[in-house]
């Protein structure tokens, strides 16, 4: 049976500190695709509050009944939603995205990289494992924005199955070509979707360039936005990645034995 997936990227300009705002437009947005047909949505990064480190710790209080009230919306519009959001847990703060598959939690992820050039690393601690999920619509693999820049991990959910790459962001200029670019590189190389959610305009001292990205295991862009709010969709045709996949044989052609750290 071919599978055809109605995808979003949810892109929207995040209030800094600003959780009743910023939550208002995820949450519309939400129902407007869903009232589109649209199954899978990807939120930006730290889409509640953005990089509000002087208020982080308390604003992640409000993280639990946010996840509670997007599993209710799941549920309600019949939608897998895929988003990064501040977590606290004895002590330590995180950046976390979780898979919320129609209600159910599939899995919860903690940003790997910390991006050190801005500091991150200072305010936040690292996760300390990967994610792959099995949800309704597929292997759903995850990670987070500066996550993007090692390889070896989007390699690794690609060997455990990941179909479809979930990449919530806060990309800022000048670095669009980089961000373009390695994403079409991570959907080629593993041969998988890419849905990657950025946000747009300024946030203190950074401009965010927005360009959320749908794109194909052949590395066409299906879908992108431009530098205003915007939920850019396409269908993601498993069948065209199966063909893709049984034509250029990268998976079994690998020699891990001669490079590889991974099995
Ligand atoms: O790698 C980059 O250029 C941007 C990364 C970033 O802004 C982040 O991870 O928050």
């Amino acid at each position: 049976m071919n599978r055809q997936i109605h995808a979003a990227a949810v892109q929207f300009n995040i209030t800094l500190g600003d959780i009743a705002r910023n939550r208002a437009k995820a949450f519309s947005a939400l129902q407007r695709l869903a009232d589109q047909g649209v199954e899978l949505a990807v939120l930006p990064e730290m889409w509640s509050t953005g990089y509000d480190y002087r208020r982080l710790a308390e604003l992640a209080l409000e993280t639990p009944r946010i996840v509670e009230d997007l599993q209710k919306e799941a549920a309600r519009l019949g939608l897998v939603v895929v988003g990064s959001l501040p977590e606290s847990e004895n002590g330590k703060l995180y950046n976390t995205a979780r898979v919320i598959d129609r209600g159910e939690i599939r899995g919860s992820y903690r940003k790997l990289h910390l991006f050190s050039t801005m500091g991150e690393d200072r305010f936040l601690a690292a996760g300390d494992r990967t994610l792959v999920a099995s949800t309704s619509l597929g292997r759903l693999g995850v990670a987070i924005c500066y996550d993007l820049r090692f390889p070896e991990l989007f390699r690794k959910l690609a060997l455990e199955g990941a179909e479809i790459l979930c990449l919530p962001a806060e990309w800022p200029k000048p670095r669009q070509e980089h961000w373009r670019t390695l994403l079409r590189a991570r959907a080629i190389e593993n041969q998988q979707f890419v849905v990657a959610a950025n946000c747009c305009g300024i946030q203190g001292k950074l401009d965010f360039f927005g360009m959320s990205l749908l794109i194909s295991p052949w590395g066409e862009v299906l879908a992108e936005g431009g530098a205003e709010d915007c939920t850019p969709t396409a269908l993601l045709d498993y069948e065209q990645m199966t063909s893709f996949r049984s034509k250029i044989r990268c998976f079994e052609d690998r020699r891990p034995e001669i490079y590889g750290i991974l099995p």
